[in-house]
């Protein structure tokens, strides 16, 4: 949807610049200095108010765009504003203004001080598959057994007491017990693998920018002159490292601006803390709080629904939401015999909607709680031959083959990274084995000196073959050229970060796709690849040549930004540098195009802040939804599943579809499931409730209560009976029967076949 007024009725620039907003909408678009708190709920035009506001304050009240500092909570969701804001002003002023993720604002920051801290300016980002090699690497070393400290487990720890800025040597501090106290080691261990490998992880680059501005006052002095006006969307998923900096950068001019919603707060298990935003006004007692009250985006009964669900979360304050738009039909609780059933069913829906009601492919989405529930979904997908898009922007980079050329591309910029580095040295083999790699790091402790030192000088490691020696020495040197292409090798002391220090690209230096070329190329990836020519390496050589023509695409879009910063010459090593900054910053939801003609398939989570006409969410049960883990951590736990539900059913604009099944096979099990608890939570007036399992027992047990009474219904269909229903057309009752308090009947459609249904539910007509 287009942000730009309609040419004819605004007249001055500010009119444009207010135009369509409700009157609470332009109260929040208009406060310009002091801090704000944006509290409403879901669709009713936060995330409009934040881009009109950068908007508003740079043309209307004639702020400098880059005095301006948007974070929203992904790549996606600041592309999308950065275009809006772009529609508003110009392209130009658009760029100016800093439109960023926490993570993106830290990892820039983060390189444009690096010398402040010590950090060499071409630092790794490690992502979680690195973290795992560095962990296991931590423990190997402190020789504990991962079976008791599993990696995963350590590393959620470890993230968690970075985000509350617990540091390893604080940690150690208050561990008592002896889970804690080992914890505290491998903490220890593992920051030190990554400080030797000149590595950051994603909590790191919150934690070290923190740690940045408290302790270098001139830098937190020069943030806050430039960033004068600060806005924060999806605040109430901030967590203590992310409100600590916002504070600081807003400390002073106090010119903080955040919009969220305490009902959609779903990190909590990542670290996110509620209590930011419901305290907001204990931290800013001069705060303008502005809510918003009309939804623009779905259905009454839609709307009506998800209100009734988080009505049963407990610690909360409500908030009365309406809409203007239509009632909508009521939300469809739809229970399958099975998850292939329930995919089909989907299918047969969405292919309904698409044909009969002129929908279009984009406009539909599929929600779960979990990624493996896709699997099935894209099956029949596939097989039904729709157009679809799965929300897994880092799959790419996940795949062996990209992470290895990327991993070279990690060496060649950061020569200390060993754990990348230890990655390639024999992929595609080239006679470096196991052994002479063991002989490498051992020489390494031995002499303290640096892996990516070793192989400049493979006759000093004791125990090495000639050929390994060789080989290294080969390997090493292949480095290098391309390092010296890429400007790396000849001024060392220029690694380490500094302002203002980065020579100007000189005139033979290569582009960054010629060096992402020769890279797959004079590694040998790409011959490897080749030799075979079975299906999955040819997918794979085709992978690394988007991997090519992307390095392309991201040299043009940074060339036209540096551009518009003033700086005609980047050199190829600030590219490589953004280049793989951005590739470890990507997320799932990056990667979804909405303007694009495909069922969009993604987990809850990265749902947040999207909308789409047509939802459905699949394995809407007990253990799903909420998840079994959950579970354990009572109430709290279960409160946050609600709100993950809320998010999810408030995604929907004009029709919302719940779906469970009675048998699901979940890592190769077939077990009985039972529907969410949270579907009996919802009002009966904005719901319909349909069995199209097999064996049709009612699966929402006694206690919805039913429109009309069982006896009521059984009376009025009885066997023969030609009936409607909204979905499934014309058919003939066949058999009626009642249980508890409800009654079922099976149904034979003309097209859709028989069904059971819930009479008080199905919204039967006679014909
Ligand atoms: N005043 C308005 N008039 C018409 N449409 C509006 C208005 N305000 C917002 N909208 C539209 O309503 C939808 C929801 O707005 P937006 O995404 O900004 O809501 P939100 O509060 O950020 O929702 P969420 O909590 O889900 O992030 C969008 O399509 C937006 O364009
Ligand atoms: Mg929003």
């Amino acid at each position: 949807m287009s942000e730009l007024p309609p040419a004819n009725s605004p007249t001055t620039v500010e009119d444009a610049l207010l135009d369509g907003l409700t009157p609470p909408q332009r109260e929040a678009v208009t406060h310009v200095d002091g801090p704000m708190l944006v509290l409403a709920g879901p669709g009713s035009g936060k995330t409009r108010v934040i881009t009109r506001r950068v908007a508003y304050l740079v043309r209307g009240v004639g702020i400098a765009p880059w005095n301006v500092l948007a974070i929203t909570f992904t790549n996606k969701a600041a592309g999308e504003m950065r275009e809006r804001v772009s529609e508003l002003l110009s392209e130009r002023e658009a760029r100016a203004a800093t439109i960023a993720t926490f993570h993106s604002l830290c990892a820039r920051l983060l390189r444009r001080y690096a010398d402040r801290l010590g950090l060499p300016a071409g630092y790794s980002i490690y992502d979680s598959s690195d973290q795992q090699r560095a962990m296991k690497q931590a423990l190997n070393d402190l020789e504990i057994n991962p079976k008791n400290f599993p990696p995963n487990s350590m590393l959620h720890t470890i993230s968690n007491a970075k985000n509350e800025l617990v540091d390893a040597e604080a940690f150690a501090q208050t561990a008592g017990d002896f889970y804690n106290r080992t914890v505290a080691k491998v903490y220890k261990k593992y920051t030190q693998i990554l400080t030797r490998n000149h590595a950051l992880d994603f909590d790191d680059l919150l934690l070290k920018t923190v740690q940045l501005l408290k302790q270098h006052p001139e830098v937190l002095a020069e943030l806050r002159e430039r960033y004068q006006y600060v806005l924060i969307d999806e605040y109430q998923d901030t967590n203590h490292a992310q409100f600590m900096l916002a504070n600081a950068l807003a400390s002073g001019h106090q010119n903080l601006c955040a919009t969220g919603d305490p009902d959609q707060s779903i990190y909590g298990w990542r670290g996110a803390n509620i209590r930011n935003i419901l305290e907001f006004e204990q931290h800013y007692p001069n705060a303008k709080v502005v809510r918003l009250e009309q939804n623009y985006r779905s259905t009454k009964k839609i709307l009506a629904a998800a209100d009734g669900l988080i009505r049963n979360n407990s610690a909360r304050k409500h908030k009365q939401l309406f809409t203007d738009n239509d009632d909508g039909d009521p939300v469809q609780l739809v229970t399958m015999q099975d998850e292939r059933q329930e995919a089909h069913w989907l299918v047969e829906r969405f292919r309904d909607l698409h044909v009969n009601e002129k929908l279009a492919w984009g406009e539909m989405a599929v929600f779960y709680r979990m990624n493996s529930l896709s699997r099935v979904v894209e099956d029949a997908l596939r097989d039904a031959g729709m157009p679809y898009q799965i929300a897994r922007g880092t799959a790419f980079y996940d795949r062996a083959e990209i992470k290895d050329a990327v991993a070279y591309l990690r060496v060649i910029a950061n020569p200390a990274d060993e754990v990348n580095l230890l990655r390639i040295i024999n992929t595609p083999t080239r006679g470096i084995g196991n052994q002479s790699i063991k002989a490498m790091q051992a020489h390494s402790l031995a002499s303290n000196r640096a892996v990516d030192d070793i192989i400049r000088d493979p006759m000093s490691v004791p125990g090495l073959s000639n050929r390994a020696q060789n080989a290294v020495a080969k390997f090493a040197k292949m480095v290098d050229e391309w390092r010296t292409a890429a400007g790396l090798n000849e001024a060392p002391d220029l690694l380490l970060g500094q302002q203002g220090l980065s020579p100007a690209a000189s005139d033979d230096e290569i582009s960054l796709r010629e060096l992402v070329e020769r890279v797959i190329t004079e590694s040998t990836l790409e011959e490897h690849y080749r030799k075979d020519k079975s299906d999955p390496d040819q997918e794979r050589l085709a992978n690394l040549g988007e991997l090519i023509s992307s390095a392309q695409q991201f040299e043009e879009d940074y060339l036209n930004e540096a551009a518009e910063d003033g700086n005609d010459a980047p050199t190829l090593r600030d590219k490589l540098l953004a280049l793989l900054e951005r590739i470890s910053l990507v997320s799932d939801v990056d990667s979804v195009d909405q303007g694009e003609g495909a069922v969009t398939l993604m987990t809850l989570h990265a749902a947040k802040g999207l909308e789409f006409p047509i939802v459905a969410m699949v394995g809407v049960e007990d253990g799903l939804l909420p998840h079994q883990r959950s579970q354990n951590e009572g109430e709290k736990g279960e409160e946050e599943e609600r709100r993950l539900c809320f998010v999810g059913m408030t995604r929907a604009m004009r029709r919302l579809y719940m779906t469970s099944t009675r048998y699901r096979t979940i890592f190769g099990q077939t077990m009985p499931v039972i529907p969410s608890r949270f579907l009996n939570e919802l009002p009966t007036d904005a719901i319909e409730v349909c069995d199209v399992s097999e064996d049709g027992d009612d699966p929402f047990g006694d206690d919805f209560e039913p429109h009309t009474s069982a006896r009521e219904q059984a009376g009025e269909f009885p066997p023969g009976t030609r009936v409607r229903h909204p979905q499934f057309g014309i058919g003939r009752i066949i058999t009626v029967a009642r249980s508890g308090s409800h009654t079922r009947a099976r149904v034979e459609f003309n097209a859709a076949g028989v069904k059971t249904l819930i009479l008080q539910y199905a919204r039967l007509e006679k014909v």
